[in-house]
């Protein structure tokens, strides 16, 4: 793999075809769609930039499956995703925050060997106040017989994604991506229109600067999360307590604290056992690049990756960032929360084996 700097002027088109060159049966089908996520990027981009010119700012009057009221870019954003990559070839099935079931290829177009969820506009209760918002993928390769993408194949552990990342909507535009081989940053030139590298495989500071929680929950939590709380607040004289920074978009808090250092937390509390995050469009993808940059994710019971999801939109607990301040987690053991209809969260962590080296 050529060595690049962040100043060595590399589109992500050119980077996307360098990584696949390391892998000589590569189909070129998993470029594809990192490519096809890098024009979402742009068009998504362009909205966010403009809504409040173009009234596309604002709530519609529907809910969505999470039940949540939707943003009218929340709707734009998920269709800009989705005729993406309906007719590509390069996927059998699409899943959607946005949308309550599977989302399968339309008949006629031909259903491809990967599968990809994702959160068209994470944040975007922060919208119509101008706060960074972002996209959020996932990508696994399909693991059922025949041609379309069941179930199975959207419902797989975190540790099998081939690819994931995600696309900030800040101060600039910035993609970031991973394969399993680092993660990388790149940020848009809107003079010339391309992502240009300017992050080449990012490392998660050890040493953490930042914690981000929203303690407007703190009487919800149990005892062990408020004690590991003041443990990051150097409040039990354990340690210098961290800066305490939280935008409320998990994708520009997640930004900072990777390039920074820090941990962001949404731990359980009593009214939601699990947490509000979503495993499969949040906590997954995101755990995989805070692992490919040195980092980690647990749920305070294991690795995020290493869940086995059991429904589209389950919720998870989530500690994710700098790997000191995640491990800490496993200092202040939690009780067993058992929510109804949800297995219990010790039993859901069955250590998974990497996806094999996928031939991009
Ligand atoms: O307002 P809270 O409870 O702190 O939740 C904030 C969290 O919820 C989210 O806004 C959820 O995102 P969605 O917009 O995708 O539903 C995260 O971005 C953020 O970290």
């Amino acid at each position: 793999m050529v060595k690049h700097t962040a100043t060595s002027v590399v589109t992500i088109e050119r980077f996307i075809i360098e990584q696949e060159r390391m892998f000589p049966d590569a189909t070129g089908e998993l470029s594809g769609i990192l490519y096809d996520m890098a024009l979402v990027g742009k068009m998504i981009a362009n909205k966010v930039r403009s809504a409040g010119l173009a009234d596309i700012l604002g709530a519609t009057s529907d809910t969505n499956v999470q039940g949540e009221v939707q943003q009218k870019l929340d709707v734009i954003a998920n269709e800009i995703v989705v005729k993406a990559f309906d007719h590509g070839g390069r996927l059998c099935a699409m899943a959607s925050e946005e949308e309550e079931d599977i989302i399968h290829i339309p008949e006629g177009f031909r259903p491809g060997k990967y599968v990809l969820l994702f959160d068209p506009l994470d944040g975007s209760s922060n919208i119509d106040v101008n706060v960074p918002v972002g996209t959020i993928f996932s990508v696994f390769r399909k693991i059922t017989r025949g041609s379309h993408g069941e179930m199975e194949d959207l419902l797989q552990p975190g540790r099998r994604q081939v690819a994931a990342g995600y696309i900030l909507y800040g101060s600039s535009t910035m993609m970031v991506y991973t394969t399993g081989q680092g993660a990388h940053g790149f940020t848009l030139d809107p003079s010339i229109g391309e992502f240009l590298l300017s992050h080449p495989n990012i490392r998660i500071p050890a040493q953490a600067r930042y914690l981000s929680v929203n303690d407007a929950y703190e009487q919800d939590w149990p005892e062990p999360t408020r004690a590991l709380m003041r443990r990051y607040r150097g409040l039990d004289g354990e340690r210098k307590a961290l800066n305490v920074r939280y935008v409320g978009s998990l994708v520009a808090d997640f930004h900072r604290n990777l390039l920074g250092g820090g941990v962001f937390c949404y731990p359980a509390n009593n009214k939601s056992p699990n947490g509000k995050l979503r495993l499969l469009y949040e906590a997954n993808p995101l755990a995989f690049i805070a692992e490919q940059a040195g980092g980690a994710a647990c749920d305070g019971y294991g690795s995020i990756l290493d869940v086995q999801p059991t429904e589209l939109h389950q919720r998870t607990p989530l500690y994710l960032g700098s790997k000191d301040e995640v491990d800490l987690v496993s200092e202040f053991p939690l009780p067993k929360f058992v929510a109804p209809g949800i297995p219990e969260r010790r039993s859901a962590h069955r250590p998974v084996a990497p996806a094999p080296v996928p031939t991009v």
